[in-house]
């Protein structure tokens, strides 16, 4: 028998997660989001089957239900939940990207209809809203479970069952461990993004030029603030007990460092920076992550138009799809560099192969 499935929050994630459950012949997919417009986007483009009115009215039909909206919202709709006269069992799941907060509100609850895993798929984009969500988000990413008091084995497994077609990996972990990681690779580092604009924001206005002159490594390491200020806004307010402490230990990271610097003390400053390098350099970046891993390739390119559209012919005539293209630096009568970014290591290889053929100059970096 079909399964019914209610989404609510159809924006990236929630979109994104109903797209992989549309794939999957033996489930209804409801949809619920306060946004008409979001809902009525949903189901014109197949993102979902049907709408519903209401939480409740989609909740009262449901056997399973995603809860895809701010990590406050969702706290707030679990505790609706447990006020409703539910007609039978109903396996709840959620999205956010912190956990502790979510499982002491679902460990609370009493409605014996109740069951609740929490899950966190780690893949996203800067993007939000509907109008971004893709079937492929999840692909090679984690998708973390997080099993609690009103989770019985079976339901671990059925969310399994249903979220296959993310092509995610599944793992369990517990809330507390999982909030300590996500502070420290993810959320903590949304803040230290959004420090180094201000920084650059506040000079900007003594060296205006400086503005054009932020590429590459600037560009790279503050990739992140671009992302949804009221999303992280959430995120890191329900994970102050994790980001607090990070704070405390940057700040006195901080001034270690610059102690080195006055000191002039460059064998502990070259100690410091190779360590950096070493530890960065074994990170499983052409595996699975909570970003994203892109397989790139660095073209060089002449200043002349049609320069761009000269590569990418030559990939689409190899059937290569590119899943980003960044000009990372180009100036008048010097060549530039063009980022191509690919889903498959083979793609990347291939890229190489056809575009060394064609007379183009690539690299590979990490
Ligand atoms: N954006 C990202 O990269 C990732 C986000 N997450 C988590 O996913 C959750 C959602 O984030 P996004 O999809 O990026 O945000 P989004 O802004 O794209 O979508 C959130 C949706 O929730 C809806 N919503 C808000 N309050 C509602 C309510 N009371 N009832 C019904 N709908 C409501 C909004 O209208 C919107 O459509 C957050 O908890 C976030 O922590 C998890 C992994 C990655
Ligand atoms: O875009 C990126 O680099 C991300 O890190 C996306 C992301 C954002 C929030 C999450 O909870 C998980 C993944």
């Amino acid at each position: 028998m079909k399964k019914t499935i209610l989404v609510t929050g159809l924006g990236l994630i929630g979109g994104s997660v109903a797209l992989s459950l549309m794939k999957n012949n033996h489930v209804q997919v409801l949809g619920f989001d306060q946004n008409e417009h979001s809902m009525e986007f949903a189901v014109q483009n197949g993102i979902i089957h049907e709408k519903v009115q209401s939480f409740q009215e989609g909740a009262s039909q449901a056997d399973v239900i995603v809860l895809a909206t701010p990590v406050s919202v969702c706290i707030q709709l679990l505790n609706e939940l447990d006020q409703m006269e539910l007609p039978s069992s109903v396996l709840v799941t959620d999205v956010s990207s912190v956990k502790k907060p979510i499982m002491e509100a679902a460990n609370h609850l009493s409605n014996p209809h109740i069951r609740f895993v929490g899950g966190h798929p780690m893949a996203g984009s800067h993007k939000h809203g509907v109008e971004a969500a893709r079937a492929h988000l999840f692909e090679n990413a984690f998708y973390l479970l997080v099993p609690g008091r009103l989770s019985r084995e079976q339901d671990v497994a059925l969310l399994k069952e249903l979220l296959e077609y993310t092509y995610s990996y599944m793992v369990t972990v517990n809330e507390e461990e999982h909030d300590k990681m996500m502070g420290v690779i993810s959320h903590f580092p949304h803040l230290i993004a959004s420090s180094l604009v201000h920084q650059a924001r506040n000079w900007h206005n003594t060296y205006p030029f400086m503005h054009e002159l932020a590429a590459g490594g600037f560009r790279d390491v503050t990739r992140i603030a671009s992302s949804h200020p009221s999303m992280w806004n959430d995120i890191l307010l329900q994970n102050k007990e994790t980001v607090v402490p990070l704070l405390t230990d940057w700040i006195d990271e901080m001034q270690h460092l610059k102690e080195l610097l006055e000191a002039e003390d460059d064998v502990a400053l070259h100690t410091y920076l190779n360590d950096a390098k070493q530890f960065r350099d074994g990170l499983p970046i052409k595996k699975k992550g909570a970003i994203p891993s892109f397989y790139d390739v660095y073209v060089d390119i002449q200043d002349q138009p049609g320069a761009i559209s000269e590569v990418t012919h030559i990939l689409a005539q190899s059937s290569i799809s590119i899943v980003n293209i960044e000009i990372l630096e180009i100036r008048e009568g010097i060549t530039g560099a063009l980022r191509l970014s690919f889903q498959t290591e083979r793609d990347q290889k291939r890229t190489q192969l056809v575009l060394s053929r064609n007379g183009y100059e690539t690299t590979i970096a990490n």
